[in-house]
């Protein structure tokens, strides 16, 4: 057999005649043979091995892919024509592929010896090896076990199946975190017992239906496919808000974020599945967000949480969803930053809440605070400014667009005020506007609300006042959970808003609890609680068995 390849480093590789023949382009000279533990073997004028690099799909890729299916096949006709004694086909199969000498398997980061081989093609450094079963991809490369114990034993390396799932489209922190975070669901174990192999992890994730995610946010619901890489589409929901002031559905006196909830479970949802995305609500399992209504620990809120659990199990199974996951919005923001365990602040539409998380849990015994300034006050605000200075603007939309472009927290507010931060911004439609101190006065009031005429605590001493509240509950030994604080929401987006929060709670703590903080950008803005219920919903269990409703 003969074959020629190309590679960007060896530019040829002769034929396999019993010796692998590479040509350096850098050096001009053939390496020859190479020994099993990646060192080569001189034959005639041998140089060291190039470092493994990304395999790209070069004619060479595309050659040795094909060599190595057309092994496949024999290997597979061979098996099958030794089915009748199928314990002992493996090691036949070895001998007719001549083996004898051990080879080297990547397994994770460590390197372990199996004593078995894969005949002529142990002479081929193992990470060539790998690179050609990186270009066959992980179809082709799982057809490969089937060969022999010891092709299995090298096509089941954890490194090559970490190479394929982080080449998928889901970044590669995002499928750790949910197969070793995530995966045994309510409640989150503290220590994930043994992993599986990422081989098993990849053929089951290939086999995770996508589910519908729905976000359902007090302002805007985002919503869309799990397998997506962000939400399909955003609608307003707040123009709901008048109609639910009105809606007694339950004997329980409710919330208004409840209400809200509510209508949007009743309407919004079968419309977003139906109209939006097109799709039958009885044929997708779906991930909804709950956003944080019933906030306190009393028997009371309790048993709002659990009338409300209800409502949501028989809104969805009205709309013969096959299974529902219903999760707080807090937790799923805190899954987005890659998180359990935490203190989630989300800057929300009507209000801006501080939760701590532990172990994926809402602690109401801890305290749940919510202080009054939201994205709606932060626009208002900025619209009570620009009219004081008589800037004339047809829609609110223009406020929101100035808002997102042009503001920002100051880190020192006094000093801001000193300084000439004059901006402007064109505003699609209605044109140029220029703002002044409205820039930073306006994110002032989350931790000034004074300033906006609202008699709420800041948002600074309310993270504050949690974390000693987590502090004085020891509910863990590891003291550090509450010091994770990590920010949700649109408005968390203002720039300035990490710095400003990581400095009061410096200032308002003292050292031995403040040592250690630290404060996270919303990791996916506006639509954090989203891609949490992404990382969920690609949870395999997830799929296979029913699905908890946790608030
Ligand atoms: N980059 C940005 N900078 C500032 N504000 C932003 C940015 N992106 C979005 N926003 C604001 O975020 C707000 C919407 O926030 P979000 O979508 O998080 O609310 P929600 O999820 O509906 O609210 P809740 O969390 O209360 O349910 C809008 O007012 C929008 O102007």
């Amino acid at each position: 057999m003969s074959l020629e390849i190309w590679d960007h480093e060896l530019s040829r590789v002769g034929c396999l005649d019993g010796l692998v023949k590479f040509k350096s382009r850098r050096r001009h000279q053939w390496l020859e043979g190479y020994r099993l533990d990646g060192s080569e073997r001189e034959v005639s004028g041998c140089h060291p091995p190039p470092p493994p690099s990304p395999p790209k799909a070069t004619a060479a890729g595309i050659l040795m892919a094909n060599l190595l299916k057309l092994i496949l096949e024999t290997a597979s006709r061979l098996n099958s024509s030794n089915s009748s004694n199928s314990s002992n086909s493996s090691s036949r199969l070895s001998s007719n592929l001549n083996c004898s000498v051990s080879s080297d398997v990547y397994d994770s980061d460590q390197i372990i010896v199996c004593s078995s081989s894969t005949g002529e093609f142990d002479r081929i450094p193992l990470d060539i090896f790998m690179q050609i079963l990186k270009l066959l991809g992980p179809k082709e490369a799982a057809k490969l076990t089937v060969i022999c114990k010891s092709w299995k034993v090298i096509v089941s390396a954890n490194m090559l199946w970490i190479y394929f799932l982080q080449n998928q489209q889901d970044p590669w922190d995002s499928t750790f975190f949910a197969e070793t975070s995530l995966r045994f669901g309510y409640p989150l174990r503290t220590c994930p017992s043994q992993m599986q192999s990422f081989m098993q992890i990849y053929g089951q994730r290939a086999q995770v239906p996508g589910a519908i995610i729905i976000d359902g946010g007090s302002g805007y619901v985002k919503f869309g496919w799990s397998k997506y890489d962000s939400p399909s589409g955003r609608a307003a929901t707040f123009l709901i808000d008048c109609k639910c002031r009105n809606l007694v559905t339950l004997s329980l006196q409710c919330t208004l974020g409840f209400a809200i909830f509510l209508q949007q479970c009743i309407t919004v949802f079968p419309d977003v599945i139906t109209c939006r995305m097109q799709v039958k609500s009885s044929t997708q399992p779906t991930v909804v967000s709950i956003p944080i209504t019933q906030y306190g620990d009393t028997q009371y809120d309790k048993t709002a949480r659990r009338k409300l659990k209800e409502a949501i199990y028989s809104a969805m199974f009205d709309m013969n969803v096959p299974s529902v996951c219903a999760v707080s919005q807090a937790t799923l923001a805190l899954f987005a930053a890659r998180k359990t365990s935490g203190i989630l602040v989300n800057v929300g539409f009507n209000q801006t809440s501080v939760v701590p998380i532990l172990h994926g849990k809402i602690m109401y015994k801890v305290g749940v605070k919510i202080v009054a300034p939201g994205a709606l006050k932060l626009i208002g605000y900025l619209r009570e400014q620009m009219h004081q200075r008589n800037q004339n603007f047809s829609s609110l939309y223009t406020v929101r667009t100035l808002k997102e472009n042009l503001c920002y927290v100051a880190l020192d507010y006094e000093a801001e005020l000193r300084k000439d931060t004059e901006a402007s911004y064109e505003v699609p439609v209605e044109g140029w506007f220029t703002l002044k101190q409205e820039r930073f006065r306006t994110g002032e009031i989350l931790f000034q609300p004074l300033i906006a005429g609202l008699s709420s605590k800041g948002l600074h001493q309310a993270v504050a006042l949690c974390i000693e509240q987590c502090h004085a509950a020891g509910l863990s030994p590891d003291d550090s959970w509450f010091k994770t604080v990590v920010l949700a929401g649109g408005t968390a987006c203002l720039p300035g808003l990490v710095e400003r929060l990581d400095k009061e709670l410096r200032l308002l703590l003292p050292p031995s609890i403040s040592n250690g903080i630290r404060v996270i950008p919303p990791p996916y803005g506006a639509d954090s609680a989203w891609y949490g219920a992404k990382l969920l919903s690609n949870r395999l269990e997830s799929m296979q068995r029913p699905w908890p409703v946790s608030l």
